[in-house]
């Protein structure tokens, strides 16, 4: 019996265009003013502590950490320090009404369903919570943010790694075996599985033809029922 469905955000619940071709433009192109501007503060001060920390270079300085950002930027690595970064730039541009939050419309309606059903609603993405929180605070559909019990990003660990979802199932409070994780990303999917969870793929675009996992092109296709009570 599934209990709690945990999803991933871009190529699951949002087009990876949006992601790609909005936000990810958006903050490069303010990066490098946003982190001179704002480095005295202490949130901004505790993002460049933990980039120190991640690249080993304890004596790094803002230009320096400039550059490693961009260098992420292009490999597209999922920094925590980099992500935090993002979401703290995304914020103007959602409440200045640049961009909404892209959903697929076939997931409001699904979520509404589960809801009703008593099954709990998370959210895990590499972008950090406060970002996640934007995107569901400013959807295409309004504000989504009540609809979720948590939000989890790569503070609890890798999206790729299976310990990362050990962690989300404690803090959840429920055993694997009742959690679902909707997620494009076959190696995620294959983190969560060896955690005993059960999972669903969602194929947004190109088909996967190495996956395992039970593969669904829209969240009404997702059929609860198919899971192990
Ligand atoms: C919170 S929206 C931005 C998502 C993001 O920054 C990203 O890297 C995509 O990560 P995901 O784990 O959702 O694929
Ligand atoms: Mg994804």
């Amino acid at each position: 019996m599934i209990r709690a469905i945990i999803t991933d955000i871009e190529g699951t619940t949002s087009d990876i265009r949006f992601v790609h071709n909005i936000l990810f433009p958006f903050a490069r192109e303010r990066l490098a003013g946003f982190v001179r501007e704002h480095q005295q503060q202490a949130h901004i001060q505790a993002i460049m502590v933990d980039l120190r920390t991640e690249i080993e270079e304890p004596q790094a300085d803002t230009e320096r950490l400039i550059e490693i950002l961009f260098s992420f930027m292009d490999q597209d690595r999922k920094s925590t320090a980099l992500k935090a970064l993002q979401g703290e730039i995304w914020r103007d541009g959602y409440v200045n009404g640049d961009f909404t939050g892209h959903l697929y419309p076939d997931v409001l309606p699904v979520f509404n369903a589960w809801q009703q059903q008593g099954i709990a609603l998370y959210v895990y993405s590499s972008g950090s919570v406060a970002a996640q929180k934007l995107l569901f605070g400013y959807s295409d559909a309004g504000d989504l943010t009540s609809r979720f019990s948590g939000y989890f990003d790569t503070h609890v660990g890798a999206k790729r790694d299976v310990q990362s979802y050990r962690n989300i199932a404690a803090q959840i409070g429920k055993p694997a075996n009742e959690l679902l994780f909707l997620s494009d990303i076959r190696q995620e999917l294959d983190a969560a599985q060896q955690a005993g969870w059960n999972t669903v793929q969602l194929i947004r675009g190109e088909e996967d033809t190495d996956s395992v996992h039970r593969q669904v092109n829209r969240f009404d296709e997702i059929n609860l029922e198919q899971f192990p009570s």
